[in-house]
């Protein structure tokens, strides 16, 4: 069974090859939304296309994982959604964790730039996103964006499982 990813960011691939104790492909996939996604909508979307994309390239199961940012009353969270398709057509979502972006990297991002970028240059590290991600530096160390990915991968293929079986 061809298991693929919809990216080549690390924390991405780490997730799901931890979850599935398997070696799983990196496909090169558009997601079909910004590459700052700005809501839960075009998050989720975003990891919508990216799983569907991998099963057209030739995938049996694709995973799809994307980060975002979402606004409610005025905060800006960072957004996580994953989703997982098959050869079937059975498409499942799961959100992950969300956490209150601080007024430093929420203003520049309102601005348009990049989540990525802002971090990068923030703890002057250019791979921030594949390591601790902005989740890892602002909760301390506490859960990297990988391991905040692994309950997203856990949360897809735990329902997948669970509808092929009943
Ligand atoms: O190669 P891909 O798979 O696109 O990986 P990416 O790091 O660009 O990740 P996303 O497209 O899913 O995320 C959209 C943007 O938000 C950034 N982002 C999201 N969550 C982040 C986090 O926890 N830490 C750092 N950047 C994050 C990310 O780097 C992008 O700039
Ligand atoms: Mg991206």
């Amino acid at each position: 069974m061809k298991i693929a990813v919809g990216s080549f960011n690390p924390a991405k691939i780490k997730a799901v090859e931890n979850v599935l104790n398997e070696t799983v492909q990196s496909m090169d996939v558009p997601s079909g939304v910004s590459p700052q996604p700005f809501s839960d909508e075009e998050t989720k979307l975003g990891a919508i296309n990216r799983a569907k994309a991998c099963i057209t390239n030739g995938a049996d199961l694709g995973f799809g994982l994307e980060g975002g940012v979402s606004e409610a009353e005025g905060t800006l969270y960072l957004c996580n959604w994953g989703a997982l398709a098959d050869r079937e057509g059975k498409v499942l979502v799961a959100s992950g964790a969300k956490i209150p972006l601080p007024k430093e990297i929420a203003e520049p991002v309102i601005k348009g730039h990049e989540l990525g970028d802002v971090m990068a240059s923030f703890t002057a590290d250019k791979h921030v996103r594949t390591k601790a991600g902005a989740i890892g530096i602002f909760t301390n160390g506490m859960l990297a964006r990988d391991e905040m990915f692994e309950h997203i991968v856990k949360m897809l293929y735990g329902q997948y499982n669970y509808y092929q079986n009943r």
